[in-house]
């Protein structure tokens, strides 16, 4: 019989209301399971790791996250991991573990919209299908998925679309790779994915990688305030295909040359960067050495960012394996 290990994190999931109606993650891993019809002929571990909303998940904790995720699969009895986690940042979290994730089995990402004290909470419904996708062969060598209302999606490009409704996640570029329908579970598109990164070689220490966005009044200002701060890389929210203007891209010059990575990634929902206008458009921001995200929007394209500089440090290092896995 299958064993699926739940590492719980926290969420809406896990939320409880006060009298105010404001809420706060407090259930632990075995509350969640303890409310679900687990799947037929599947066995259930369960370990709790963080219990936060996931707007509080920092790079160190999802490091933490990673290693034990990583833990848990060295145990052969293991077919698959689940993580309950926040639905605000399920699509950094699922994209951090997907880089460093170098296991056949799926590591399984959901949550809810609603929470744990709701009338109608999405909560058993979502962890119930996740735990049938990370027992079923056919999640098998997909990397890291997010299921979700019944569809499943590739770690990379998902987002959540929607602030409150309970359908919230989406893959604008792609789309779901599968779904998730009672017992069954269908894969119908394989992820793009990058050769694993190294986990024992990642240092969260010292990594700030911070995203700036630009608009038509924007200038240099928050740049500058962010590289004095400490920040060795940011990510650019440009607008459209990926454009500034022009006090930016000047800085993105100087950024560059003393060792900041620059990234551009855009503010629309879908479709690829490019540098196709100058005036500190895309091409002049190409021109001043940023980097463009390809597909990332600034949540994952700060991840990867984020990751390559804890794993290599060195600035050029970083923004070739950047882009190696952004073209294309
Ligand atoms: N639906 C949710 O899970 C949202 C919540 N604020 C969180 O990310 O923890």
């Amino acid at each position: 019989m299958p064993l699926v290990t739940v590492l719980a994190t926290g969420g809406t999931i896990a939320t409880r209301t006060d009298a105010h109606g404001v809420g706060t993650a407090q259930d632990a891993g075995d509350d969640l399971v303890a409310r679900l019809d687990l799947p037929p002929g599947v066995r259930v571990g369960v370990e709790d790791v963080l219990r936060v909303g996931s707007y509080l998940m920092t790079l160190e904790r999802v490091h933490t996250l990673a290693v034990r995720a990583a833990e848990a699969l060295r145990d052969p009895a293991v077919a698959g991991l689940v993580v309950t986690h926040g639905t605000d940042t399920i699509e950094e979290t699922a994209y951090f573990l997907d880089l460093f994730h170098r296991d056949p089995r799926p590591v399984v990402v959901t949550g809810a919209q609603r929470p744990a004290d709701a009338p109608d909470g999405d909560g058993p419904r979502n962890l119930g299908e996740a735990v049938t996708v990370a027992a079923d062969d056919a999640a098998r060598d997909l990397g890291v998925l997010v299921s979700f209302g019944g569809r499943v999606f590739a770690a990379r490009g998902v987002r959540k679309g929607h602030t409150l409704a309970a359908d919230t996640f989406a893959a604008p570029d792609t789309g779901a790779v599968g779904w998730v329908h009672g017992d069954r579970v269908g894969i119908e598109a394989r992820p793009v994915r990058g050769p694993a990164l190294d986990l024992a070689a990642f240092d969260p220490s010292g990594v700030r990688v911070d995203v700036v966005a630009c608009h038509p009044d924007a200038d240099a200002v928050a740049l500058h305030a962010l590289v004095a701060a400490g920040a060795r890389g940011i990510v650019l929210q440009a607008t459209g295909a990926g454009n500034a203007n022009p006090a930016i891209a000047a800085a993105v010059g100087e950024l560059t040359t003393a060792g900041v990575v620059v990234v551009t990634s855009t503010r629309v929902q879908a479709g690829r960067v490019a540098a196709l206008y100058g005036n500190g458009g895309g091409a002049d921001l190409l021109a001043a050495g940023a980097v463009p995200s390809g597909l990332l929007r600034p949540s994952q394209a700060r991840v990867l960012l984020a990751a390559l500089l804890g794993v290599h440090r060195d600035p050029g290092t970083v923004r070739a394996e950047f882009l190696a896995r952004t073209t294309g």
